[in-house]
């Protein structure tokens, strides 16, 4: 076990490089065993989560290829067996497992998805979009059995906008027979990076990006290459250092409109963003207006934004209010960030914060974005050095923070504990 140790105070300074998304990798690594010929991916991020998922593909038979950036999954070998434990158990985006299973073979067993435990996160909506596609859907000892004759395109109205039961849904019904529509899909850009993967492969996918979906099952898909879209959510959190540090940053290789609503809210608070092609410049300002922020699902403000949002409204003047409409509870970052100083009380779904300086303490990364934002806290704190464990939950989200944070004039370093 590791823990990071920082030395804040000093401006972030230079440039970023933005890695591929998350949270597109860990649905496209699954998206590809529905192929019967080679996937190659570019822009694959280094995290956890990714080598995770290599390991799942690994297990069931594919053959998986890594070469600098680039991962090539040959899934032609791929058998359908059960995955009750293991790795599937380490992350939440194994869920997608199942739709892809499902597309592939017509049934699956997965073990309930790990990821970030912030508060229960039901996945209601994704047995709901397997069964009206004409699976039998049982849950056993903490594991989902998924089976079906054949898989039958249907109408489906998620009852809850949510990203996985839509990209879960888009695998099933890729390769069911006749018209699948999602009704009130999700619209994050990583559900059109999925579309677009899945069309490559051969699918006919359309509406992607909006909240109707149509999918024409197709009997079969083959190998393609594609390059994954930027994750905004690294993009982000260096925004949000930048301006918590008072620093001057390019945040390069990203797409600037994914960024938006956080871009407004910086603007808001007196943060200067400036938008240069697929880079974004942030210049820190000695004080900032305090805000009101809610994070919501896409194009609103992202929730996974919320926690590193946290931290920069310790520095602006005033009481702020951030609301999390799409995880009430996602605060376990608050009483961390206390220690630190912040003053900061939760009231329902709202964090209401009031500016002031931190100090330097012992703190606990409880989730990957929890750990982002105490990463910011201590990049703000003149004194001391802030000790925060829990890295490994860090490391499933952030390619090369330590190097890339160091390259910007962060003192940061690792540490065993
Ligand atoms: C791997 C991945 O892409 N993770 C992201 C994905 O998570 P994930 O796909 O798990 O999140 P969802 O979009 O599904 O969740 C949105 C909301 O819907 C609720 N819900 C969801 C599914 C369901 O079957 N029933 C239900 O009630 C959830 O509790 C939550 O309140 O989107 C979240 C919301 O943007 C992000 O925080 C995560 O980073
Ligand atoms: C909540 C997150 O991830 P996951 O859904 O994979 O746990 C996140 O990326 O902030």
């Amino acid at each position: 076990m590791e823990k990071l140790m920082i030395h804040g105070g000093r401006p972030l300074r230079g440039t970023v490089q933005i890695s591929g998304a998350k949270n597109s990798a860990i649905a496209l690594l699954p998206a590809a065993i529905l192929a019967e010929s080679e996937v190659a991916l570019d822009n694959l991020p280094h995290l956890s989560d990714v080598a995770v998922y290599t390991e799942i593909l690994e297990e069931l038979g594919a053959k998986v290829t890594w070469t600098n950036g680039q991962i090539k999954i040959d899934p032609s070998q791929i058998r359908s067996i059960p995955m009750p434990n293991g790795p599937v158990k380490k992350l939440r985006a194994s869920y997608y497992m199942m739709g892809a299973m499902l597309g592939r073979f017509g049934e699956a067993t997965i073990g309930l998805p790990g990821g970030c435990n912030f508060e229960p996160r039901p996945i209601d909506q994704h047995i709901k979009g397997f069964e009206a596609l004409g699976a039998t859907v049982t849950n056993e000892h903490g594991s989902i059995h998924l089976k079906a004759k054949e898989l039958r395109g249907a109408k489906i109205y998620l009852d809850v906008c949510s990203v996985g039961a839509t990209i879960n849904i888009m695998l099933a019904a890729a390769r069911a027979k006749g018209s699948t529509i999602i009704e009130n899909a999700a619209k994050e850009p990583e559900i059109i990076d999925v579309a677009t993967l899945l069309n490559s492969m051969g699918a006919s996918i359309k509406g992607a990006g909006t909240e109707t979906i149509r999918i024409e099952g197709v009997k079969e898909m083959s190998g393609c290459r594609h390059s994954i879209i930027p994750d905004r959510i690294q993009a982000g959190t260096y925004m949000i250092a930048a301006a918590a540090t008072r620093g001057d940053m390019i945040i390069d290789g990203v797409i600037p409109k994914h960024l938006e609503a956080l871009t407004a809210k910086l603007i808001e608070m007196g943060v200067t963003v400036e938008e240069i092609d697929e880079s974004i410049r942030v210049l820190g300002a000695p004080r900032y207006e305090h805000i009101d922020v809610k994070a919501l699902i896409y194009p609103g403000f992202p929730t996974d934004m919320q926690s590193p949002m946290t931290s920069l409204l310790t520095q602006a003047e005033g009481v702020s209010v951030l609301s999390d409409f799409v995880y009430s509870n996602r605060f376990k970052h608050v009483p961390e960030l206390v220690r630190m100083g912040a003053k900061i009380r939760v009231e329902g779904r709202s964090a209401i914060i009031e500016g002031g300086e931190l100090n330097a303490a012992k703190v606990k990364a409880t989730d990957l974005r929890a750990g982002a934002a105490l990463v910011i806290a201590g990049l703000t704190v003149k004194e001391g050095i802030t000790e925060v464990s829990g890295v490994e939950l860090i490391d499933r989200g952030y390619d090369n923070l330590v190097t890339n944070l160091r390259s910007l004039g962060a003192d940061v370093w690792r540490q065993a504990e």
